[in-house]
């Protein structure tokens, strides 16, 4: 059919002799296109070739589809043969897939050729893909707006309500179809509402939240302007939701909390009662937090470590952290890691079986890891552990499990374990002298107790619970100079409550009247205290300069020989010769 490049004798006659500008206005017509436009005599020669046509296809006058277009050929076949149109949604051609369309070309009824467009479709499939993906992101959105549990409604830039979704109509009781159509001015004017979001969401042109009493309901609506690319007003979304569960919820959690409170701090008045059973005196900010930190260990079975200087009261905290635990009902046993000989402390500690050593009981002795199964172990001065038994302290840790000394049996024991120190083990961990290892498995919870100068708070109701106790004990009521009480608050007690302890017991044996004066307290307690400056104390009128100070020259070389007793050492403490204290004690006439 299609032999060689010769046009039909109709379109030869067409092409040669059209009429005046016919081609060029044909051609500029299908140049338009940006899809490919091609038309073919019934031997399947092109005569008409848009650009586009001839760019990808290499398409022109002349020359013969199925030559550039193999398959779109047998397309056009079959139209020339019957002449009907032929539409193919998705053709490969090339490396592009292309929509095709042949329309069969008649003149005077006549079947002459095919006219072919190539519709590229991936442009086509990017135009479907968005629809879909509209068609898609529009049923999510209603299905996003009707399950919605908050009330959703759409009014346009006029305040006319276009869309109500279920939930709305369930907090208004009233259908949507009711609602669609009106305008938010005449629902107020109807009583329906009694103010609009949405309208005044319209007048700010802003997001509008307002609170709506109806029917003894809150409701809180939230009305959000829609704006289009040009800043123009095209709708506004209201959302509402029926607030009145979450007030009511709302005030009675309020009440639930104070009930906690209460609860609470009726807890800790129980717990501080507890702790006044236990003796211990707290007033401090920072010794209360140490306290209370205690108390919520002590529910806890892991390993604590209390560090702080000797008499701090490492001990006490131990005691309360037992009494406080489920732990209770057992043994607290005490060990003195510092007190035991090297060489017995791992017996005493692990336990050993009879032959042991020399000297071992007969049957064995269990140590104070067994003696404190379902209890707690205190091993006070941690520090003083030599290494061989850390080592061996560390695995019961790990395992729960010991073996005595001597022994082969593997035990299981299960003991809390609570550690003191009043040294720096990280210090010692630097220097060898403890494992790091049983360090950081000791010191899963730090507890530091402050040293009591760092708490001075603390000074005066303990002062006064111990006059209180060794009263009660030697059975006098004693009362305290304010003297005294200086004194005991401005001493820095380096042995701390322990030793604060001994300073009230001394002053309640030592004092002979009813009164504790400064005299009573121990001599390092009364040098400690500055007393009264003369300047604060004031001096006598009508005494020269000279005379004065005379006077406090006389006041001070006597305190100082009342504590240091002899004159070499009045003189070292005073930073003078001792010839010249002699001179001055006679001087001033000094007995
Ligand atoms: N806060 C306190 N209230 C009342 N008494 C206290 C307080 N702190 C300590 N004590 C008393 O002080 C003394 C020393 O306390 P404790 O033995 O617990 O100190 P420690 O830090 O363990 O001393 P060490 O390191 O020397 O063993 C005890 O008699 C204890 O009862």
């Amino acid at each position: 059919m299609h032999k060689n490049n010769s046009l039909t004798s109709e379109i030869e006659a067409l092409i040669s002799n059209p009429p005046p500008h016919w081609q060029v206005l044909c051609q500029a017509i299908v140049d338009v296109s940006r899809n490919c436009v091609l038309a073919v005599d019934r031997r399947g020669c092109i005569f008409v070739a848009n650009a586009i046509a001839n760019e990808k296809f290499g398409a022109a006058v002349r020359k013969l589809l199925k030559d550039i277009i193999p398959s779109l050929m047998n397309l056009v076949d079959k139209t020339l043969m019957d002449g009907r149109r032929r539409v193919v949604p998705s053709m490969q051609v090339g490396s592009n897939e292309y929509r095709i369309v042949v329309n069969p070309l008649k003149l005077q009824a006549e079947l002459v050729g095919a006219i072919c467009l190539l519709e590229e479709s991936t442009e086509f499939e990017e135009v479907a893909k968005q629809m879909r993906f509209f068609q898609h992101l529009t049923s999510e959105l209603e299905a996003i707006i009707d399950s919605s549990s908050d009330g959703l409604f759409v009014c346009d830039a006029n305040a006319n309500v276009i869309r109500v979704n279920p939930a709305s109509e369930r907090i208004h009781k009233i259908s949507a179809t009711q609602l669609i159509g009106k305008n938010m001015v005449d629902l107020i004017a109807e009583g329906f509402i009694d103010k609009s979001a949405a309208l005044q969401a319209i007048e700010k042109k802003k997001t509008v939240s307002l609170l709506q009493e109806k029917d003894n309901r809150k409701i809180i609506s939230i009305g959000t302007p829609v704006f289009d690319n040009n800043g123009s007003l095209i709708s506004v979304v209201v959302s509402e939701r029926d607030i009145t569960e979450i007030d009511n919820l709302h005030r009675e959690l309020e009440e639930q909390g104070s009930l906690t409170d209460q609860l609470q701090s009726q807890l800790l008045q129980m717990q501080l009662a507890d702790l006044k059973t236990h003796k211990i005196i707290a007033r401090s900010p920072s010794m209360i937090k140490v306290l209370e930190k205690a108390l919520k260990v002590s529910t806890a079975n892991s390993t604590v470590l209390i560090t702080g200087e000797s008499g701090v009261g490492k001990g006490l905290i131990t005691n309360l952290i037992h009494k406080n635990s489920s732990r209770a009902q057992k043994p607290l046993i005490r060990i003195n890691c510092g007190a035991i000989p090297e060489s017995l402390i791992e017996s005493e500690l692990f336990g050993y079986e009879e032959g042991a050593f020399t000297g071992a009981k007969v049957g064995g002795k269990p140590g104070s890891l067994e003696l404190a199964d379902g209890g707690s172990l205190f091993l006070d001065e941690i520090g003083e552990l030599p290494l061989s038994s850390q080592v061996k302290l560390l695995r019961f840790l790990e395992k729960g499990r010991l073996t005595r000394v001597g022994g082969t049996k593997v035990i299981n024991v299960n003991a809390r374990i609570l550690v003191a120190t009043h040294r720096n083990l990280q210090d010692m961990v630097a220097k060898g002298t403890f494992r790091q290892d049983l360090y950081y498995r000791l010191s899963v919870i730090p507890l530091h107790v402050p040293a009591l100068r760092e708490r001075k708070d603390c000074i005066l109701p303990l002062v006064r619970y111990y006059f209180d106790y060794f009263g009660d004990i030697t059975k006098t009521r004693k009362r305290v100079s304010r003297a005294a009480l200086d004194a005991l608050l401005s001493y820095s007690y380096p042995g701390n409550v322990r030793e604060l302890m001994n300073i009230c017991e001394h002053a309640i044996v030592m004092s002979d009247t009813d009164i504790i004066d400064q005299m009573d307290l121990p001599k390092d307690v009364r040098n400690d205290s500055p007393g009264p400056s003369i300047l604060e104390a004031g001096w006598p009128k009508g005494l020269s300069l000279k005379q004065i100070l005379e006077n406090v020259e006389r006041k001070v070389i006597l305190q100082t020989l009342q504590t240091y007793k002899n004159q070499g050492a009045v003189a070292a403490v005073l930073g003078v010769s001792q010839p010249t204290i002699a001179r001055r004690i006679k001087k001033l006439n000094i007995k």
